[in-house]
C-alpha cells in the first residue's frame, strides 16, 4: 500500500484515539506529598482526566507548582500537568478526593495521615506508595493506614518506578496490591494509562515488603559499581538478594511468587542497576569512600534503605533468618567495615541451594516413586 493511501486511514485511527473520554474522568484523586514520587502520579492521574489535588507542607512549592506547573526542588525538568491543583490546606486537599494516595517518607507518614485524619471518610481509598518500614513493631506503611483510620479499602503502589523517568513519561509498570477487589480496580482506573500499566496483586504484605527490601540490595550494588566490580557480579548480588529477601519475606507470611513479579525482581533490577535511585546513589558514595553521614548529606533526599537495613537486620536475627548480604551491609553502614573488605569476606560465607522454593531432589524421588508407572 502507498503512503498516501496510508494517511488518511491513520489520520482517522488518531482521531478516533484522542476521541475515548479520560478513563479517569470524574475521579477525585489527592496526593499526599509534594516529592518526586508525589508529584510524578499526581500528574499520571491528571494526564488520565482525573480531578487531582497534592497536599504539600510548604506554600512556595505549591504556588510553583500551580502557576508554572512544575515542581523545581524535586523534579525541575519536568512540566506537570496543569490539571493538578496544589494546596497546603489538608481539608481542601482531601475534600473531594475518592482516592488518597500517600507519598511522605516512613519517617513522617504516621505524622501526615494524622494530620489528615479528621479530613477522611470511610469509604475513601488509601494507597501507601512509601517503600519504608516504621521501627516501632516493624510496621510497613499500609498496615500504618490502617491502624489510623480503620479503612477497609487500603492498598499498597509499588513497583520499578523511578520518579524521574516517569515523570518524562517512559513506559512502566507498576502493581497494586490489596486484598480488596474495589480498591485494586479503582487504582487501575486511576493510574493505568497508555504510559503506565498497573497490574494488580492480593499479596498486599509481599508486594509492600518487596519494596522496602530491594532498597537495602541497591545500597550494596551501588557501592560494588563504585568498587568498579563487574557484570557477574551485580548479577551475582541481585539474585541472591532475591533469594535473601523473598526468604525473609516468606518467613514473615508473603507469597514467595510474589518475587517473580514487577514489586519483586523487578523492582531489583531497576534499583540495583540505576544511578536514578537514591539508595544506588548512597551505596555509590560509600564505595567512594565516604562515610554514611556524608553520603547522606551528599545525597540531601531520603533513602530508605539506611533506616531498612537497620530494621532488617534486628528482625531476621530474632526470628533466625540467615541474611548474609543485609549482616553485611549493616557491618559497613554502621560499624565501619570497609566496603571491599565485605564483599571478600561474603565469598567466603555458606554456598547454600540455588532456588530454595523448588522442591528438594529427595521429595523429587519420592513424588517419582509415587506416580503409577515409575520403575
Ligand atoms: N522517588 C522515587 O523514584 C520513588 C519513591 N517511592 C517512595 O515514595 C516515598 C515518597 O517518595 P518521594 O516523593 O520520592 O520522596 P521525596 O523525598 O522526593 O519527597 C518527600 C516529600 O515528603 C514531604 N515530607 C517529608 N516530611 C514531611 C512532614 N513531616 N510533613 C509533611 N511533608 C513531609 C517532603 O516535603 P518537603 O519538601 O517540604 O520536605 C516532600 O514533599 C519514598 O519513601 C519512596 O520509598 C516509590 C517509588 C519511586
Ligand atoms: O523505589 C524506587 C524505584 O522503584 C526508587 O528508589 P529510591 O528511593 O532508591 O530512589
Amino acid at each position: 500500500m502507498s503512503a498516501s493511501s496510508s494517511t488518511p486511514r491513520r489520520a482517522i485511527r488518531d482521531r478516533e484515539i484522542r476521541e475515548v473520554p479520560p478513563q479517569a474522568a470524574g475521579l477525585g484523586v489527592c496526593v499526599l506529598g509534594g516529592g518526586s514520587f508525589g508529584t510524578a502520579i499526581a500528574s499520571i492521574a491528571a494526564d488520565n482526566g482525573a480531578a487531582v489535588t497534592q497536599w504539600m507542607r510548604d506554600a512556595t512549592q505549591a504556588h510553583e507548582v500551580n502557576t508554572e506547573h512544575r515542581n523545581s526542588g524535586y523534579l525541575p525538568d519536568f512540566a506537570i500537568n496543569p490539571g493538578v491543583r496544589a494546596t497546603t490546606n489538608m481539608a481542601d486537599a482531601l475534600a473531594e478526593a475518592e482516592l488518597v494516595c500517600v507519598a511522605i517518607p516512613s519517617k513522617a507518614f504516621r505524622a501526615v495521615v494524622r494530620q489528615a485524619r479528621e479530613h477522611l471518610r470511610e469509604g475513601q481509598i488509601l494507597i501507601a506508595t512509601t517503600k519504608g518500614i516504621e521501627s516501632e513493631g516493624f510496621t510497613l506503611m499500609s498496615e500504618v493506614l490502617e491502624e489510623e483510620t480503620g479503612f477497609t479499602h487500603i492498598g499498597v503502589l509499588s513497583g520499578p518506578n523511578l520518579a524521574a523517568e516517569i515523570a518524562q513519561r517512559q513506559l512502566t509498570a507498576t502493581v497494586v496490591a490489596s486484598d480488596d477487589a474495589y480498591t485494586r480496580a479503582r487504582v487501575q482506573t486511576a493510574f493505568g494509562c497508555d504510559y503506565f500499566r498497573v497490574y494488580a496483586s492480593n499479596d498486599r504484605y509481599g508486594v509492600e515488603l518487596g519494596g522496602a527490601l530491594k532498597n537495602i540490595y541497591a545500597i550494596a550494588a551501588g557501592m560494588a559499581a563504585a568498587l568498579g566490580m563487574g557484570e557477574n557480579t551485580r548479577a551475582m548480588l541481585m539474585t541472591r538478594a532475591l533469594a535473601e529477601m523473598s526468604r525473609f519475606a516468606v518467613a514473615k507470611g508473603a507469597n514467595p511468587m510474589t518475587f517473580l513479579g514487577l514489586a519483586g525482581v523487578g523492582d531489583l533490577i531497576v534499583t540495583c542497576s540505576s544511578p536514578l535511585s537514591r539508595n544506588y546513589r548512597v551505596g555509590f558514595a560509600l564505595g567512594e569512600g565516604r562515610t554514611l553521614e556524608q553520603a547522606v548529606e551528599v545525597l540531601g533526599q531520603v533513602a530508605e534503605g539506611v533506616n531498612t537495613v537497620r530494621l532488617v537486620q534486628e528482625e531476621s536475627k530474632r526470628l533466625g533468618i540467615y541474611m548474609p548480604l543485609v549482616s553485611g551491609m549493616a557491618q559497613v553502614l554502621f560499624e565501619g567495615i570497609d566496603p571491599h573488605h565485605m564483599a571478600r569476606a561474603l565469598m567466603g560465607s555458606e554456598q547454600s541451594s540455588d532456588v530454595e522454593f523448588v522442591l528438594s531432589r529427595e521429595s523429587v524421588q519420592q513424588a517419582r516413586h509415587l506416580e503409577p508407572d515409575a520403575s
